[in-house]
This record gives structure tokens, C-alpha cells and sequence, in this order.
């Protein structure tokens, strides 16, 4: 064992944060390791900026322990070993795009080279357009830019895709790739089910201010090797007791939430056949029927009872 074991990036455990009789962090525990990418993923109102807004060290928290790269938030000395995107861009509306980020490498003791990281970032052709006319990807892209420019150890990215078209949003998840190809520590938050299962290493899957699950996206997502799920919509309140006796063994039925049907297990065209005319039976339509892995978007409706984008 080494003698100087390094604290781990990021280490919350306890976290409580109120606004007012509002609890919106209700003793959340996560640790991340350092050079992994961490996704916290949750619905609108989980909780996630608050979390993150308190590791930067912009927000007070009212219980709980937050160590950043070992430190307290905030310490003057993680200031240039962290960078911050916030959610909704954050730049001056009247700065032009290429100077915006000239001001911030200057702040940096060894900043990367702003022309290169524009072009990495799509941005060449908006060098001079000021922050107000950039469109809402340009501006989150420019953000990005802005929280990566001085080379830090550990990012945090609030909603980092958020507003941008599809080709935007393959940069910035190709750039978030190599930003850990590169020993980068990156928390990133996200209510984007795909963003997080194609850049995580780790998934926080948040509700309501508490951690809800986590784990890798293929520990999240597989009960066992050939694992899958069959789901379809059908009346709610169908007795699932009664299909579950008539698949094989070792499937399980539930319904997950109101007139949304899972059987998991291992799904061969004779449980689809058996399903549907299971359901004939009932006098029901299986309707939106798929045969699917898991999702992390199943997991939280397994764990919660809802959609996570609703
Ligand atoms: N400054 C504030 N004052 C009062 N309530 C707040 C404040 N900031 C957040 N909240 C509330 O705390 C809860 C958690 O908000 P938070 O922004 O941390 O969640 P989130 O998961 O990041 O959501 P979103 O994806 O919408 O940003 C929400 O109910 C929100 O309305």
C-alpha cells in the first residue's frame, strides 16, 4: 500500500442542502475516484446543480462533508486545479467569443492555446460574434472552452450538452472522451440518460435529493449476462400474477408504472408470442411493444415509479 494513498477527486458524504423549508439535497453519499467521469443523472429539481454548486464551493451546504481533490470547496488552492462550467453558459453579453476566452487563459499559469481549443470546439467561424449573439450551443460550448482553457485536474459540467444540436453535442462528448483519455477527472450532471451511459465510468442516479443508484452504466442496466426486457403499454392494473404464470420460470413481470409493463429475463420469441396472446386473452392490446436492454432510463422508472424526463 502506498504510504501517501491520494484522496480520492471528490468525496460527499452526509450532504445536506435547504433553501428555506426546501430540502434539496437530503444526505447524498458519492465518492469519485481520480481520472473517471462521473455523471450525476436525475429529472429537473433532483438536486444535481445544487450538489455541484457546493463541491465548486459557490454554494454553503447546511450538513454533511464535502472534500474536493482533499480539500474544503473553495480553498484558494483549488482554484486553478478545478474548472467550472456553469449551467447557462455564465459569459459577458457583450465580449466577443475569442477575447472572452483570451481573458480567462490569461488568469491560468499555463493555459492551452485558446485558437486551438476554439477550433476543437466548432467555434472558428464565431471568434468575433460577442457572447449575447452567440446562439445557446455556441455560448455552451464557449463555456466549456472557458472551464477547460487553464488544463485543470478536475472539471465539473452542469448540464454540459444542454440546448445543443446533435453534431454539437458528439464534440463536446468527444472532447469529454479525451479530456479522461488524458487523466482528467471530469463530475458532469445530466438528465440525459444516452450522455451519461456513452461518457460515464460512474452514474449517480439522483431523485428528490437523494442518491437513488449507482454504479457503472452496465451495472446499472444488467441483472446478468443476457439480460434484457420486453416492455409494452396495455390498460393499467392488468394481474401480472397471471402472466407471470404463464411465461417459463426465472422471468419477472411487473408494472413498472401505471399501464407500463416489464418482463425481464431472458426474452426468446416465445415469451413475445406468449405475451401477446396472454394479453388477446385479457381482451387488452400490448401496445409500443420492444424488446430492449435495460436503460438507465428503466432503472430510475424501477426504482422511482416515474419517467426520468418527466
Ligand atoms: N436558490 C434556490 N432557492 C430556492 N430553491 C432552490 C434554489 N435552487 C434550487 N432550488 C430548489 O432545489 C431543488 C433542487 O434544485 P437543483 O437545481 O439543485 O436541481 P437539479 O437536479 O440541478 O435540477 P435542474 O436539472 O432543473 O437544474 C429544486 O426543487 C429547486 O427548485
Amino acid at each position: 500500500m502506498s504510504p501517501n494513498p491520494q484522496p480520492p477527486a471528490v468525496e460527499v458524504s452526509g450532504l445536506v442542502k435547504r433553501y428555506g423549508s426546501k430540502t434539496a439535497v437530503d444526505g447524498l453519499d458519492l465518492v469519485q475516484e481520480r481520472g473517471t467521469v462521473l455523471a450525476l443523472l436525475g429529472p429537473n429539481g433532483a438536486g444535481k446543480t445544487s450538489t455541484v454548486e457546493i463541491c465548486e464551493g459557490f454554494r454553503r451546504f447546511d450538513a454533511g462533508s464535502v472534500r474536493v481533490l482533499g480539500m474544503k470547496p473553495g480553498a484558494t488552492e483549488l482554484r486553478p486545479r478545478i474548472g467550472v462550467m456553469p449551467q447557462g453558459g455564465g459569459g459577458y453579453p457583450g465580449v466577443r467569443a475569442a477575447e472572452m476566452l483570451n481573458l480567462v487563459a490569461t488568469c491560468a499559469a499555463n493555459p492551452l492555446d485558446p485558437a486551438w481549443l476554439l477550433e476543437v470546439l466548432g467555434l472558428e467561424g464565431v471568434l468575433r460574434t460577442p457572447y449575447k449573439r452567440l446562439s445557446g450551443g455556441q455560448q455552451q460550448r464557449l463555456s466549456l472552452a472557458c472551464a477547460l482553457i487553464g488544463r485543470p485536474e478536475l472539471v465539473f459540467l452542469d448540464e454540459p450538452t444542454a440546448g445543443m444540436d446533435p453534431q454539437a453535442r458528439r464534440l463536446v462528448w468527444e472532447l469529454i472522451s479525451a479530456l479522461r483519455g488524458d487523466g482528467v477527472t471530469v463530475l458532469l450532471t445530466t438528465h440525459l440518460m444516452d450522455e451519461a451511459e456513452a461518457l460515464a465510468d460512474h452514474v449517480v442516479i439522483m431523485d428528490r435529493g437523494r442518491v437513488v443508484a449507482s454504479g457503472s452504466p452496465v451495472e446499472l442496466t444488467s441483472h446478468g449476462s443476457d439480460d434484457q426486457q420486453l416492455r409494452f403499454r396495455a390498460r393499467g392494473g392488468l394481474d401480472t400474477s397471471l402472466l407471470s404464470a404463464a411465461l417459463p420460470e426465472g422471468l419477472r413481470v411487473r408494472e413498472a408504472s401505471r399501464g407500463t409493463y416489464l418482463v425481464e429475463g431472458h426474452i426468446d420469441p416465445q415469451v413475445v408470442s406468449t405475451v401477446t396472446s396472454w394479453c388477446a386473452q385479457q381482451g387488452v392490446l400490448a401496445e409500443e411493444l420492444q424488446v430492449a436492454k435495460r436503460s438507465l432510463e428503466d432503472v430510475f422508472l424501477e426504482l422511482t415509479g416515474r419517467e426520468l424526463r418527466s
